[in-house]
């Protein structure tokens, strides 16, 4: 009966991207959104923060990502974990609500955007909403120990020797079994920055015995390795290995490395590919500040969505720093080309 439900829930998916002829679109940065429109996340628990602070906003984030033609929208989770907000001073019974809050929120959101759809709201600006309800998947968004560390870590991956593959299951399992049991359709494990936290991963999703699929996203910052030097070939295999990973992918990278990624990633695992890379700038985690680097500028991102395409990426979106006029490109992007079936 357990196998059943996983394998039932594990389409999701998979049927998302039948629903949309192939290929389907992810949301776009939501904590640099969010600072975007205001909120000071310099905090610890970064877009978490807003959980607390402005959950309105958040949904209104959401709901642009939507608006702009978002299949896939991750929760405000990147950074929320127990232990961040116990050191917080969250008191310990309402740590695990917060969590789900930010799936609830997310779905808020996708219930409004189907209600308005459903009115025509929409309409004066995607015509494709109007004509048929566009499927929409809520992914829990969970960063790695090196996000809740927020000391840039996620960018290297360098956590020492002290931190094993126990330490990191500790970590993380009780807030993945929070999230899996959120409402959530899928887990979106991202800027994973080492291959042993995606053991970690992969390892809590198979003793927990966790009903949602989940994707593998990881970041890195030479187009060849993820951030840590681990291959990424090594990387994906792990994904390829377990039976709840249903995706894999990169996000937060420059766009110009993603193409050899995506080759890379397609010779090890014929699992659909996800990219969501950044706006092309680069964080610098000393200063706390995104620096412009070459070929940043917003153009030449949208204008690569049919290279990733056809280099086999079925899921596009966009991370830190990219907008809702970014989503709005690639999904015109998206569908104004038709591709050869995967
Ligand atoms: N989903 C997260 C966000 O957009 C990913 C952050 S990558 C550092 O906020
Ligand atoms: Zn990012």
């Amino acid at each position: 009966m357990v196998l059943e439900t996983v394998e039932s829930s594990s389409s999701v998916l998979a049927d998302l991207l039948r629903q949309c002829g192939g290929s389907a679109v992810i949301d776009g940065g939501l904590a640099t959104e969010l600072e975007r429109h205001g909120a000071d996340l310099n905090d610890p628990l970064w877009s978490a923060k807003c959980l607390m602070t402005s959950p309105h906003l958040i949904r209104r984030v959401h709901l642009d990502y939507l608006e702009a033609g978002a299949n896939i929208i991750a929760s405000a989770s990147y950074q929320a974990t127990l232990q961040g907000f116990e050191a917080k001073g969250v008191p310990k019974e309402e740590c695990e609500g917060l969590l789900r809050r930010s799936v609830e929120i997310a779905r808020e959101a996708r219930d409004i955007f189907n209600d308005r759809a459903s009115k025509g709201f929409w309409d004066v600006h995607n015509e494709d909403v109007k004509a048929s309800r566009r499927p929409v998947l809520v992914a829990a968004s969970v960063g790695s120990y090196g996000a809740y560390l927020a000391d840039g870590s996620e960018y290297s991956g360098l956590y020492g020797d002290k931190v094993s593959l126990e330490t990191l299951k500790d970590f993380h399992r009780r807030r993945i079994q929070v999230l899996a049991d959120s409402g959530a359709d899928l887990i979106a494990f991202e800027t994973i920055p080492n291959k042993l936290e995606a053991q970690a991963f992969a390892e809590i999703m198979e003793e927990e015995n966790i009903k949602i699929p989940a994707w593998f996203s990881f970041n890195s910052k030479d187009g060849v390795n993820v951030v840590s030097g681990d291959s990424i070939a090594d990387c994906a295999s792990i994904a390829d290995s377990c039976e709840r990973i249903v995706a894999v992918g990169i996000n937060c990278t420059p766009p110009r490395f993603i193409h050899g990624l995506i080759q890379s990633i397609r010779e090890t695992t014929k699992k659909p590919i996800l990219i969501y890379p950044n706006s092309g700038e680069t964080y610098d985690a000393d200063r706390k500040q995104w620096v412009p680097s070459e070929g940043s500028v917003h153009e030449d991102f949208v204008s690569y969505v049919g290279k990733w395409r056809e280099a086999g990426a079925s899921l596009i979106g966009g991370c830190c720093r990219t907008t809702p006029n970014t989503i709005r490109a690639i999904s015109k992007a998206l569908s104004a080309k038709s591709f050869p079936a995967d």
